[in-house]
């Protein structure tokens, strides 16, 4: 599937999204600011740009497995989701599980963003569902090997 996204870059700061390699699936999203985050806490960090996303489409925030591994830092809400309607400022909210402060730096890449479409759901309320093979087993029911 072909999209066609629009990004406006909101100052000087701001970094375009890309991908690191062609094919990614998510495209490296930049800080525009410098910030620390202290041990077991959260900031908000922003990135300068704002998105018109494709007619019936997401924007998933994702974290970058490098950042989760070697400094234990990751998106708290991940996936972080960007309405398609949302013309604000994306920010990323990151959490620190280290036991280091760590120093975002101004043009890092900090997290990923993977376009996704959205399906139309129509919601019906009914007095039964159908029957299924699970039914209503869950939460470890077929073993946990
Ligand atoms: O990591 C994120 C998550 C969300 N947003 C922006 C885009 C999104 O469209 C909007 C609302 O996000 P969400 O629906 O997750 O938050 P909410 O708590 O439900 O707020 P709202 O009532 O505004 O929907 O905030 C971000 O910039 N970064
Ligand atoms: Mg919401």
């Amino acid at each position: 599937m072909n999209y066609n996204l629009k990004i406006k870059l909101l100052h000087n700061e701001a970094i375009l999204p890309k991908q690191a390699n062609k094919g990614d699936a998510g495209l490296d999203v930049f800080s525009s600011e410098e910030k620390v985050i202290q041990p077991g806490e959260a900031e908000l960090i922003g990135t300068g740009i704002s998105l018109e996303l494709p007619e019936g489409t997401e924007a998933q925030v994702r974290p970058r497995s490098g950042l989760a591994l070697k400094h234990s830092v990751t998106v708290l809400n991940s996936p972080g989701t960007i309405d398609e309607g949302y013309r604000g400022e994306i920010k990323i909210i990151l959490i620190n599980h280290g036991k280091t402060a760590f120093k975002v730096e101004k043009h890092m890449r900090i997290a990923q963003m993977v376009i996704a479409p959205v399906p139309k759901v129509e919601i019906t309320v009914v007095e039964e569902l159908s029957n299924s093979k699970r039914g209503e087993k869950g939460f470890g029911s077929s073993g946990l090997k």
